[in-house]
């Protein structure tokens, strides 16, 4: 049985090596996973399961459980895109890896959520530099049960597509909104600050490191703020924003971004770790264990 993912290729160009995307949806091989594929899984579920009690939001955890994802094994996109459909109405489509980004916008402007059918093996357990099914399906597809963030996602999909038909700058500041609120978003509670980024909640070093750590800034969720910030994708954040409600999150992004753009445009981005007069701040970072690399 062969369950090597066909990976993203990658193309030598005059920008070094480029990602080559796969765009096509492709059928969940399950049959085809192999007991160790089972055992990464079990082992990451359980992992997870126990770090997020008190740290991952409460509305992310009752969604898990509503879903019915268990460590057992690997989940069937059958089974979850039952209880998806019959609950926000969205809908999991199998994929080789990253999409070209007008394709990914597509399919969440449709509520379909792409998700990487091959899971990471048993040496990559604690970091992988692209998606895989685990940080897919565990990180992403329980907040897609919940009303708001369903229509948040897709409302980021149609603003994903129009951004693409504007620029390459309007494409950038964007793409800093998902970072900073889908793959890693805080949320205040009533008893502290919880995750519901995914790309936190399915990471065991950063899902302790976010709350946890003195070293990243934790600031209140600003809309321009975030779409002017730069980000790392090779180490834990240096800031995380703060939503104060998914509702919060979906209203301050309703209006056209357009004149945003525009007005953006004529700014300097900013560097990932400062902090600004006009920021809220719940912690102002010590900046411990970050890379003297010159900011980004
Ligand atoms: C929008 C986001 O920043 C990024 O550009 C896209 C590109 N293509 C993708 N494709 C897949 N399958 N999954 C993703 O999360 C993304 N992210
Ligand atoms: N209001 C945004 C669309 C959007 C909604 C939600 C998230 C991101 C983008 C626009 O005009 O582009
Ligand atoms: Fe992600």
């Amino acid at each position: 049985m062969n369950t090597t993912p066909n990976r993203v290729e990658h193309q030598l160009t005059d920008k070094g090596y480029v990602p080559v995307y796969t765009t096509a949806v492709v059928e969940q091989p399950w049959a085809s996973y192999s007991g160790s594929d089972h055992d990464v899984w079990a082992t990451l579920f359980a992992r997870q399961q126990q770090i997020l009690v008190g740290r991952a939001s409460d509305e992310f955890l009752r969604q898990q459980r509503a879903m019915g994802m268990n460590p057992d094994r690997i989940p069937k996109f059958d089974d979850l895109n039952r209880v998806l459909r019959a609950t926000t109405g969205w809908e999991l489509v199998g994929v080789e890896g990253l999409l070209p980004e007008l394709t990914f916008f597509d399919h969440l402007a449709h509520r379909r959520f792409p998700v990487t059918w091959w899971i990471r093996k048993p040496e990559q357990l604690d970091y992988l530099s692209e998606p895989d099914l685990f940080h897919d399906l565990f990180g992403h597809v329980p907040l897609l049960m919940n009303p708001v963030f369903a229509d948040y996602m897709q409302a980021y999909g149609r603003g994903g597509v129009k951004a693409h038909a504007i620029g390459a700058d309007a494409l950038v500041n964007l793409t800093r909104l998902y970072w900073y609120t889908v793959e890693f978003g805080l949320i205040k509670q009533a008893d502290g600050l919880r995750i519901y980024g995914s790309g936190i909640v399915s990471s065991k070093g950063e899902s302790i490191h976010c709350l946890e750590s003195a070293a990243p800034n934790r600031i209140g969720f600003d809309l321009e703020r975030i779409m002017r910030t730069r980000y790392r994708i090779d180490t834990y954040q240096k800031t995380y924003f703060v939503i104060d409600s998914y509702e919060q999150l979906m209203e301050a992004t309703t209006p056209d971004f357009t004149p945003i753009y525009a007005k953006l445009a004529q700014q300097d981005s900013i560097p990932a770790g400062t902090v600004l007069d006009t920021d809220t701040v719940y912690n102002r970072g010590t900046g411990e264990g970050w890379l003297n690399d010159g900011d980004v």
